[in-house]
């Protein structure tokens, strides 16, 4: 019950450098919230590197930046298409692509992780870059569920890392989580809160807790909406026309559920319910265990709760 009520009291650094003006990002990750991220970071005149696993999966992270700058450009040039072409050539020359992190941590002044939601993958990365970067780079985690702290550790900078997570679809949700660990400087929290107002967007200041802000209030009420279908109290449909008409929510549970993947929303839940195994708000669904064992992930794999092919 400690993971719950652990109240972390923050003290800043002395040994900190000072506060960055980040422009070079280096992005690891290039799925949905790595180029959504990456995206936003161009078009606000930073320049971009997206490393992920492979050469095909880059393509497919620049093919859906430059899908999504499309959809951005019809809004706003609505009335002059050549200057929206014109802004979508701009801003996909600001991103370049790597398959290996080392090639472009040494001229980063932010290393953004949005991999996937494992803690010891994540400290394995960071743990790695920590040796490469120069002294002045700072850390960022996009994670959903994991403790800043714990990705942090497997770093000598823990002065200079922090929390930054975005919210699905990062082009279109305007707020940014900027997290600091009782280890991090005021000057990185300052800089990774100017970082989040230069991409446009609105951070608000959390604490290192579980779920920070969102998740802590989003994560429950989204399992509880898994496991009220399970006791045959609802249809996903009626449950998501109901929150969606009801409670004026974008999506329902259910669709958003697929939107933000199934595999992720399991890492989470499994992860809080290991610490906290007494909590019935992480209880595990046994509907959400079978579709991630079956590949049915949501949207990215075209079949979720719902089906999308
Ligand atoms: C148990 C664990 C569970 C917790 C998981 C936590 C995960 C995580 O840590 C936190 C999150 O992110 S939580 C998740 C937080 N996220 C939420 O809660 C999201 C909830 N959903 C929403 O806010 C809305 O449904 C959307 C904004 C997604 C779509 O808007 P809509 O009005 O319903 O429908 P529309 O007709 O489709 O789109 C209209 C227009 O919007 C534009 N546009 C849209 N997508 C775009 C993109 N990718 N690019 C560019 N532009 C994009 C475009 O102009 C489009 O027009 P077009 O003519 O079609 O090009
Ligand atoms: N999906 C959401 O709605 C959402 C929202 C906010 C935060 N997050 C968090 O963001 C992170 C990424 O989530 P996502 O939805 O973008 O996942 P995703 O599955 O769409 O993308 C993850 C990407 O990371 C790559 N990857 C995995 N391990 C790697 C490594 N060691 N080096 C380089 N690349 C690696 C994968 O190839 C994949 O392209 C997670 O920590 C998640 O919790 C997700």
């Amino acid at each position: 019950m400690a993971f719950f009520t652990h109240h972390i009291s923050r003290s800043f650094s002395s040994s900190a450098a000072r506060s960055v003006v980040i422009k070079n990002v280096t992005i690891i990750g290039g799925g949905q919230m790595g180029a959504g991220i990456a995206q936003v970071a161009a078009s606000t005149g930073h320049t971009v590197t997206l490393v992920d696993m492979s050469e095909d999966i880059l393509k497919k992270s620049v093919k859906g930046i430059e899908g999504s700058l499309k959809r951005v450009a019809k809004k706003k040039f609505a009335e002059k298409p050549e200057a929206g072409e014109e802004f979508i050539q701009k801003v996909l020359q600001n991103v370049s692509t790597a398959t290996d992190p080392a090639a472009a941590a040494p001229t980063s002044d932010l290393v953004l992780e949005a991999i996937v939601e494992n803690l010891k993958v994540k400290q394995d990365l960071f743990g790695r870059l920590d040796k490469l970067a120069p002294a002045h780079t700072i850390f960022a985690s996009n994670t959903s569920s994991l403790p800043i702290t714990d990705i942090a550790s497997s770093t000598s900078r823990q002065d200079r890392f922090g929390g930054l997570h975005f919210f699905n679809p990062v082009p279109m949700m305007k707020l940014v989580e900027v997290i600091a660990t009782p280890a991090t400087s005021q000057e990185t929290f300052d800089s990774l809160l100017n970082f989040s107002k230069a991409l446009g967007k609105a951070p608000v200041s959390c604490k290192d807790t579980p779920g920070f802000i969102v998740n802590r209030l989003l994560v429950p009420y989204m399992m509880e909406a898994l496991r009220l279908h399970e006791r045959g109290h609802g249809s996903k449909e009626d449950i998501d026309v109901a929150m969606k008409l009801g409670a004026g929510y974008p999506m329902g549970p259910f669709e958003l559920s697929d939107y933000v993947g199934l595999d992720t929303m399991k890492f989470i839940i499994d992860g809080w319910s290991e610490k906290d195994p007494d909590n019935p708000l992480f209880a595990p669904s046994e509907l959400l265990n079978k579709l991630v064992a079956e590949g049915k992930l949501g949207k990215k794999t075209g079949e979720g709760f719902y089906k999308y092919k």
